[in-house]
């Protein structure tokens, strides 16, 4: 590696070895237990990137003996009816988790649908019940993607408490719980978003800049501090010149890695990771269930 060059975080690589280590614990849960962990999935329409992570669920899902569920319905399906599925889901003993691939068309009450996962089932971790014990510093189903991101930082020893980090978003999703997850790792934490004045200030005081404001390669090497760690959770697919479609994240790569110490690719990098806490969580809720 050129030592100009900041360390780049595989969170790919990391995500196979979490994943390779809970098909050997699922084996062992299944012959103690006599049935494997479950996850149910909710899909409505078919909105391709949703389709295709919802595919990428199932693959891990199989790989790792965990039974998937899958729900898949028409884009026009009607508030009642994924209110009845997910009632049917809380009450199924197979099923160990329950989630709502979002985001889902606008006739549907997305927050109101969360609000009926059993919380013990709530393997992504956006009910109130599972938010507000983040907020406690409880222990509880931690949201999937900030998880990730918190198990990157310790994979790769990379020290959080007494640091300044600045989350770039404010999402439900991404923005909120990875600052709390942030804090409660002994952080200083400050929550930017697209109003901020100074932004520019701010994410060059970070020596760990968390990067989901859902906008292309926003993070410029001007707005990083020199040898920090930056993490980017964007996801956003873009075409070049020729037409040829790719992903890239909310940080521009090619220049930041040039004066960051570490940081996280697009792909290969957070997203990957969010799969392989789902997973977790999974394994997690059917532990407690058998307990
Ligand atoms: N109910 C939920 N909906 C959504 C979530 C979520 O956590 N829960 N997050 C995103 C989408 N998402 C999972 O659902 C997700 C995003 C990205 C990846 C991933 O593996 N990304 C790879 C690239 C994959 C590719 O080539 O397309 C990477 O970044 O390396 C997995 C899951 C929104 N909805």
């Amino acid at each position: 590696m050129d030592s100009t060059y900041a360390h780049i975080l595989d969170g790919k690589a990391l995500a196979q070895r979490i994943q390779a280590q809970i098909s050997e614990e699922v084996a062992q849960l299944l012959s103690t237990f006599g049935r494997p962990p479950g996850l149910a999935v909710l899909m409505v329409g078919d909105n391709p990137a949703s389709a295709a992570y919802v595919r990428g669920k199932e693959r891990a899902c199989a790989k790792a003996g965990i039974a998937s569920f899958g729900h898949h319905f028409p884009e026009n399906t009607s508030q009642t009816e994924l209110e009845q599925t997910i009632e049917a889901l809380n009450q199924d003993e197979r099923v160990d988790g329950i989630l709502v691939q979002l985001p889902l068309p606008d006739h549907l009450n997305a927050v109101s649908l969360l609000h009926q996962i059993n919380p013990d089932k709530d393997v992504d971790g956006l009910h109130p019940v599972s938010l507000g014990r983040l907020v406690r510093g409880e222990s509880g189903l931690r949201s999937c993607t900030p998880a990730g991101v918190m198990r990157l930082l310790r994979e790769y020893q990379i020290e959080v408490k007494g640091k300044q980090a600045v989350v770039v978003g404010r999402s439900i999703l991404v923005g909120k719980p990875m600052s709390l997850m942030l804090l409660e790792a002994d952080a200083t934490v400050t929550i930017a978003h697209s109003r901020t004045e100074n932004l520019k200030e701010l994410t060059r005081s970070a020596d760990i800049l968390i990067a989901a404001i859902g906008r292309t390669q926003f993070i410029t090497a001007d707005m990083v501090k020199p040898q920090s760690v930056v993490i980017d959770v964007g996801i956003n697919r873009v075409s070049d010149s020729s037409g040829q479609s790719r992903l890239v994240g909310d940080v521009h790569f090619d220049t930041v890695r040039e004066i960051a110490q570490s940081i996280t690719p697009v792909p290969g990098g957070v997203g990957a990771m969010t799969v392989a806490m789902l997973l977790h969580n999974t394994v997690l809720s059917y532990k407690r269930s058998q307990s």
